[in-house]
């Protein structure tokens, strides 16, 4: 399971956290302006914006798992698996496979309405980019500057391109019933709760934080879709870069998942491989993995964009204490 999100805090920023339970040798990976995007069924992009994000490169492609491009466009790839449904090639429709969906879209373009609209005569179609490496079954979060977010989900009903009030998304089920769901924890509030449980009987507030007492808190795409939304609706803006990574992170962490909780199979257990947050304005993308909480950083704007070979920075893996004696 994953969760993404976008934060507006003075810049925007856009991440994830990527839930599984192997790891994929994914890598922090800048794609600059001038490598070509070579489509199954879609002529060859030569030129497009520069994109970084993680990604796993296989023959020289970068499969990005979640990125932003140099105009503030991010977009993630979670699973989906169920719902999920990629159609046959049909001529007449802009046919693209979901591996090559990101690119697809931050390669082009400068906003979600201009991701909406490239998207009109979009067809997501079931091609494999290895036989090692088959379809998976995703749907993406996109996002942009202004803190606008949509969704896109491809099912048998056909394609579905959702706006996205929360700018949260996690996984199953279709997002239409994740926002209908958080009608249920509405109640839900930092502040205290007015007692209209009891008329004329006061209770007595034993604890702070009685308000979001029925805040679900389960590693399940439910419970995460509306924990996320409460804590990312109430997180504060920051004065600095420094504090808004800090909250940025902070936010992402309330549903992030421990090892040990979510039993995927017997004695294996999914937990938040890693978690990332790019600023939409400056193309700076900060990362933790499991085992290293630092907050680690990758300046897109640093490397040579007018080029056309990746580059790619392992993910620091070593936990970083400072001893302080
Ligand atoms: C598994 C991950 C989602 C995390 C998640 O939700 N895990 C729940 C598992 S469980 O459902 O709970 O058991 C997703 C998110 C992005 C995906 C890659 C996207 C590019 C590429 C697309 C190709 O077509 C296949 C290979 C490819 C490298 C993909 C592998 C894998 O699919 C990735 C990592």
């Amino acid at each position: 399971m994953c969760t993404s999100i976008v934060y507006s805090a003075g810049d925007g920023y856009f991440g994830r956290n990527l839930d599984l339970e192997v790891s994929f040798g994914q890598e922090v990976v800048i794609t600059p302006r001038d490598y070509a995007f070579n489509f199954r069924k879609l002529p060859t992009m030569e030129h497009h914006y520069a994109i970084i994000g993680v990604a796993l490169v296989k023959d020289n492609y970068p499969l990005y798992f979640d990125g932003v491009n140099e105009e503030g466009v991010g977009m993630a790839g979670l699973n989906f698996d169920g719902p999920a449904h990629f159609f046959s090639v049909e001529d007449g429709k802009d046919n693209v496979s979901p591996f090559e969906f990101i690119p697809y879209v931050l390669g082009q373009c400068k906003s979600v309405e201009e991701a909406k609209q490239l998207m009109t005569n979009l067809n997501l179609v079931n091609i494999n980019f290895s036989d090692q490496l088959k379809l998976s079954p995703l749907h993406w979060l996109i996002a942009d500057r202004s803190g606008k977010s949509i969704v896109v989900e491809s099912t048998v009903t056909g394609l579905h391109v959702y706006d996205n009030p929360v700018g949260v998304l996690t996984n199953n089920p279709e997002f239409p019933q994740q926002l209908t769901n958080l009608a249920n924890y509405q109640s839900v509030s930092p502040a205290e709760p007015a007692n209209t449980l009891t008329p004329g009987i006061a209770l007595n507030n034993y604890s702070r934080g009685i308000g979001s007492h029925l805040l679900p808190g389960g590693m399940d795409s439910e419970s995460r879709f509306v924990k996320e939304t409460f804590t990312k609706m109430h997180a504060p803006a920051g004065k600095s870069e420094r504090e808004n990574v800090t909250n940025y992170f902070h936010t992402l962490n309330a549903v992030d998942q421990q090892k040990g909780l979510d039993e995927v199979a017997p004695n294996t257990f999914e937990y938040t491989i890693y978690s990332d947050g790019v600023n939409l304005a400056t193309g700076t993308l900060y990362y933790t993995t499991y085992e290293n909480n630092q907050i680690n950083a990758v300046a897109m704007r640093n490397a040579n964009l007018n080029s056309s070979d990746l580059v790619s920075y392992p993910m620091l893996n070593n936990q970083a204490i400072n001893y302080q004696n």
